[in-house]
């Protein structure tokens, strides 16, 4: 059936537009962990954050995401982003070389950090994009970072095969999440798709797990335009998070101010086809 707005519909329509979504290495997988192959040569990740980037929380009408000031002058130095929406907090303004990288595990070069979303489901059973043995957590943290060293911005990064490396978190159900309450807690000011609010001194390391153990494979954008340049990082370790602080992601908004108000219940595209690719552990 054809429809009017297919990427509103949701993954089942999205080949209709973006004929990629039948590719060879889309996302998310079903991580099959009997199949999954020890490789000596992957090191272990190296988060390196600066709380002082951090600079917004918005609501797309997708997902929540805080988004990161990864702007750089062509020397490579950190160049703050004077052009940007919102008045610059940082206290000095010298060209020190930014720090919000990752480097490591299986990457080649230095990842800039540039947001981080969330995926859910309509209940706690289900809400992750990747899944493990067939389980699904009830959410999944995205750390989305671009190669900085390769290519001049994200947009560019984001049309190369290594242009992206994506770091997953799963959100198991248990305790409510301290870390997270930070973000949780600022939900109910961004609920109408569009909005946004300050957001800074925030380092995502305080939502990584205690250990950075991983499986990695290549893959896709889990969202339209669905372009096959993200370098996958799985973390082997969930972190909590409560079904209070579930709800008040499921009680985002995915319609703007003029329209018929909608929940944002569910955002995670299904498991994909591997298409024999090689997922790799540390
Ligand atoms: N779900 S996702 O990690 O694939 C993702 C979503 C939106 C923008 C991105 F750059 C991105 F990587
Ligand atoms: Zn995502």
């Amino acid at each position: 059936m054809k429809l009017l707005f297919p990427c509103l519909a949701g993954p089942a329509h999205w080949k209709e537009v973006f004929p990629v979504a039948n590719g060879d290495r889309q996302s998310p997988i079903d991580i099959k962990t009997e199949e999954t192959k020890y490789d000596p040569s992957l090191r272990p990740l190296n988060p390196n954050y600066d709380p002082a980037s951090a600079k917004i929380i918005l609501n797309n009408g997708h997902s929540t995401s805080v988004e990161f000031d990864d702007t750089v002058n062509k020397s490579g130095s950190f160049q703050p982003n004077r052009s940007s929406l919102l008045p610059d907090f940082s206290c000095s303004d010298d060209e020190s070389t930014a720090t919000f990288v990752l480097t490591g595990g299986p990457l080649s070069g230095t990842y800039r950090l540039r947001q981080i979303h969330f995926h859910w489901g309509s209940n706690d059973e289900a809400g992750s994009e990747h899944a493990v043995d067939g389980m699904k957590y009830a959410a999944e943290l995205h750390v989305v970072h671009w190669n900085a060293e390769k290519y001049s911005s994200f947009v560019e990064a984001a049309r190369q095969s290594d242009g992206l490396a994506v770091m997953a978190v799963f959100l198991k159900i248990g305790e409510c999440n301290p870390q997270l309450k930070k973000i949780t807690d600022r939900l109910d000011t961004i609920r109408i798709k569009g909005k946004r609010a300050l957001f800074t001194n925030f380092d995502p390391s305080c939502l990584l797990p205690k250990s950075l153990d991983y499986w990695t494979y290549f893959g896709s954008l889990t969202v339209p335009p669905l372009l096959e340049s993200v370098i996958w990082i799985v973390l082997r370790e969930p972190i909590s998070v409560c079904s209070e602080q579930l709800a008040k992601f499921r009680s985002l908004l995915s319609t703007a101010e003029d329209e018929v108000a909608c929940c944002l219940l569910r955002n995670y595209r299904p498991p994909q086809p591997l298409k024999g690719r090689e997922v790799r552990r540390n």
